[in-house]
């Protein structure tokens, strides 16, 4: 058996920890024969809770558990950590866009930022899921001078997800079938679902999606609205944000961040961009990346049509203000920001 890695989630208490501290701790992101010790970071009126989840967790007697740390200390919370999930902060309620939440939620990145700095190991690898989850990243990055910015992203996993199960339906194939859907930009409304690189294997045959649908109409209207729009869909259906596809999603990128992509397979994350598909540099923008040896690179050549360019430009100019924004609720002098 391998040493045991310590891992973070904080908003341990809140409805995605839920459904993710059970699925780390059955080895489905770090793998089966990994050891793990997992921090709980909430907030101090959340106590009591985190004391059932506390109890919960010890009575699913899983094996890999070596250890559970709940805390509403972050230097205890992001002590030696060498994954971090970022997932508590206030969520989006039904009628409010998610740059609303902007400057509730970008202290609690500033403060995070700082603490992953001092106590987190330097190889740590950080998800920020709570919204606005790129310019999050950005501001915990901001803060966190002595981690490469290389190690933080944030989550467009899901809007992958919601995407090609979008499209996997509408072909009648399993979503296995389906690969190198994009999501380009902001986790937000302005994000772009992009299906004109993603292919299809049907019947041993594998085929461009654009091909297999043959209908651009709906690949430039109703797939891309409905992707965009999922999360205040369910948010309107279920009151609450979503939380069990929100917690695989977030699996899903930590796990191929730490294991790599299959040849010829990516994968979207949020992560700083260097002005790739002429998007703004320096601003958590997601990108197809590949993933080998814990290092992920943008996937570069891919020939983007008219269309694409002006979403790209659109979800690339709301991030900017995100920044600016966020700047300006920080007010302070962060000089990498
Ligand atoms: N990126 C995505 O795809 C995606 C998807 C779904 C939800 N989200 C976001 O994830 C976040 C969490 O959602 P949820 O449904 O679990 O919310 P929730 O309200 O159920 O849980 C949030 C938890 O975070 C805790 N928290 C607040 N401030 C904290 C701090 N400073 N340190 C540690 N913990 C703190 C709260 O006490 C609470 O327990 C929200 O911002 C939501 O919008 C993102
Ligand atoms: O939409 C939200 O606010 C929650 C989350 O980001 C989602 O996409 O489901």
């Amino acid at each position: 058996m391998a040493e045991p890695i310590r891992v973070v989630v904080t908003g341990a208490a809140g409805q995605i920890a839920y459904s993710l501290l059970y699925m780390i701790a059955r080895g489905e992101v770090f793998g089966k024969d990994q050891p793990i010790v997992l921090h709980l970071l909430d907030i101090p009126p959340m106590v009591g809770v985190l004391e059932g989840v506390v109890m919960e967790l010890a009575d699913c007697a899983l094996p890999l558990l070596v250890e559970v740390v709940p805390t509403t200390d972050p230097a205890v919370g992001f002590k030696d950590v060498s994954a971090a999930f970022l997932v508590g902060a206030m969520p989006r309620k039904e009628g409010m866009e998610r740059k609303d939440l902007l400057s509730a939620n970008v202290k609690i990145f500033r403060t995070q930022g700082q603490a992953l700095d001092k106590f987190a190991k330097k190889d740590v690898k950080v998800l920020v899921v709570g919204n606005p989850a790129n310019t999050n990243a950005l501001v915990c990055s901001s803060y966190a001078p002595s981690i490469p910015r290389e190690n933080f992203s944030a989550m467009t996993r899901l809007d992958q997800n919601r995407a090609t199960s979008q499209i996997a339906a509408k072909l009648g194939v399993p979503i296995s079938a389906v690969k190198n859907i994009i999501i380009w930009g902001n986790h937000s409304s302005t994000q772009y679902p992009d299906a004109g690189q993603a292919k299809v294997t049907a019947n041993g045959t594998v085929k461009s999606v654009v091909d297999a649908i043959n209908d651009n109409g709906y690949l430039q209207g109703s797939f891309v609205e409905t992707v965009q729009k999922r999360g205040a869909a369910v948010i309107a259906a279920r009151k609450m944000s979503s939380a069990m596809s929100a917690a695989k999603a977030a699996c899903d990128h930590m796990h191929d961040w730490w294991n790599g992509t299959a040849p010829g397979q990516f994968v979207s994350m949020g992560v700083f961009s260097d002005g790739s598909y002429d998007s703004p540099k320096d601003v958590i923008f997601s990108f197809p990346v590949e993933i080998k040896n814990k290092q992920w690179k943008i996937v570069s050549g891919l020939t983007l049509s008219d269309f694409a360019k002006t979403k790209l430009s659109v979800t690339g100019k709301e991030l900017q203000e995100e920044k600016d924004e966020a700047l300006s609720v920080l007010d302070s002098n962060v000089s990498n920001l």
